[in-house]
C-alpha cells in the first residue's frame, strides 16, 4: 500500500495551470527524486507536500489519512532548502535542538537526540559551534540533521545540494542516501540535475510543464525513455526521426529513433562516410561531436588520453549497437 498519495492534484497559477489532475504515489522509506528542468513545477508539488502552497483540487494522503487541508506543522513533514536557513545566533546543537524543543521533549532527552544526529551527519564535534564558522556543506548536514531528529514521516529536499561544489556535492550526496535509508523515512528530493538523480533514487519522477512523463527506476528510464524529452533529458540520447532511421540505418519503424551516445563507437578511416566536428572532455568519457550526411550525432568514448584523441575533420567509420535501439513517440 502506498505511503503517501496524491489524488488528482491540481494547481492554478494566475495565468495558467501547473498540474491539472496530478497523480504520484510513494512507497514507505523509499527515496525518490523529482527530476525535471526549472520551471516544470518541481518545487511547487513539494512545496504543496509541504502544506506551504495551497492546491486547487485533487487529495493528498499520508499513511491513509487525509491531510490536505492541514498546515505545514501538523503534517509531520521535515524539510531542507538550498540553503540552509539555519537560525544564526543558535549554536549546531540548539539548531538541531530547536524542534524537540518546540515539542517539548525534556533535556536530557532531547540532549541525547541531537547528539545522536550529530554523530550520523559526522558533526557531533561541531555541536558548540556558531553556524557561521561552518563550511557550506556542514551548516546542510546540520540543517539535515535538524529536519530528522524530530523523526518526520515524509523528508522533504529541495535542491539541498546545488549550492555546493562538485566535490562536497558528491559525498553529501551519498550520505543523504545512506542515511534516509538507514532511518527508513520516505524521502522526496527535487532536483534538475539528471546526474544526481540517477545516482540517488529508488525511483525517479521526471517531470515537464507540471505533469509527470515517466517514472521508474534509473536503469528503467535510462534504458527505456518513453518519449523524446525523457531520451534527451535522462540519457542524452541521439534523436533520428523515423525517416532519417530509415535512410541512414534502414531501420523501419514509425517512431523516432533514440540512440545513446555510448552505442555508436567511432573508428577513423579515410574513406569514412561521416566527420570529427569537435569533442567535450567530460572526465573519463570524451564526446564527439559527428556529423553523418545530414545529422549531428553525440558519440561518447573511453578516454584515453591526449594522444587518442581525433581531431576535428577526422573521417570516421560508424559502428551501431543496433540491440540497444529505442523508438520513441
Ligand atoms: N506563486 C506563483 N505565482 C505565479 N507563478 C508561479 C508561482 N509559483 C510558481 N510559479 C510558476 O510555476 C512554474 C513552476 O515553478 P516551480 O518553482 O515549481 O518550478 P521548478 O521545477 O521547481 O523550477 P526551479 O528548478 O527553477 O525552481 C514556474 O513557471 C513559476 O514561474
Amino acid at each position: 500500500m502506498s505511503f503517501v498519495t496524491l489524488r488528482g492534484l491540481c494547481k492554478q497559477l494566475p495565468d495558467r495551470p501547473l498540474f491539472s489532475n496530478l497523480n504520484l504515489s510513494l512507497q514507505e522509506g523509499e527515496l525518490v527524486t523529482l527530476l525535471g528542468p526549472s520551471g516544470c513545477g518541481k518545487s511547487t508539488l513539494l512545496r504543496a507536500l509541504a502544506g506551504l502552497t495551497p492546491i486547487d483540487g485533487g487529495q493528498i494522503l499520508m499513511a491513509g489519512e487525509e491531510i490536505t487541508h492541514r498546515v505545514p506543522q501538523q503534517r509531520q513533514i521535515g524539510m531542507v532548502f538550498q540553503h540552509y536557513a539555519l537560525f544564526p545566533n543558535m549554536s549546531v546543537a540548539g539548531n538541531v535542538a530547536f524542534g524537540l524543543k518546540m515539542q517539548g521533549v525534556p533535556e536530557p532527552e532531547r540532549r541525547e537526540r541531537v547528539m545522536q544526529m550529530l554523530e550520523r551527519v559526522e558533526l557531533a564535534d561541531k555541536a558548540d559551534a556558531m553556524p557561521g564558522e561552518l563550511s557550506g556543506g556542514q551548516q546542510q548536514r546540520v540543517a539535515l540533521a535538524r529536519a530528522l531528529v524530530v523523526k518526520p514521516r515524509l523528508l522533504l529536499l529541495d535542491e539541498p545540494l546545488s549550492a555546493l561544489d562538485a566535490r562536497i556535492r558528491r559525498h553529501l550526496r551519498s550520505q543523504i542516501r545512506d542515511l534516509v535509508h538507514k532511518l527508513g523515512v520516505t524521502t522526496v528530493f527535487v532536483t534538475h540535475d539528471q546526474e544526481e538523480a540517477l545516482l540517488l533514487s529508488d525511483r525517479i519522477v521526471l517531470m515537464q510543464d507540471g505533469q509527470i512523463v515517466q517514472t521508474g527506476t534509473a536503469e528503467e528510464i535510462y534504458a527505456r525513455p518513453v518519449n523524446r524529452f525523457a531520451a534527451r533529458f535522462i540519457g542524452h540520447y541521439n534523436l533520428l526521426e523515423a525517416e532519417a532511421a530509415q535512410r541512414l540505418l534502414g531501420h523501419q519503424g514509425p517512431g523516432c529513433l533514440a540512440i545513446r551516445p555510448e552505442c555508436i563507437q567511432l573508428q577513423p578511416q579515410a574513406q569514412g562516410p561521416a566527420r570529427v566536428l569537435g569533442h567535450q572532455l567530460l572526465g573519463n568519457v570524451v564526446r564527439y561531436q559527428v556529423q553523418w550526411q545530414d545529422q549531428r550525432l553525440d558519440v561518447d568514448t573511453l578516454n584515453q588520453g591526449v594522444q587518442g584523441l581525433l581531431e576535428p575533420g577526422t573521417p570516421v567509420a560508424l559502428q551501431f549497437q543496433t540491440d540497444q535501439f529505442r523508438e520513441v513517440a
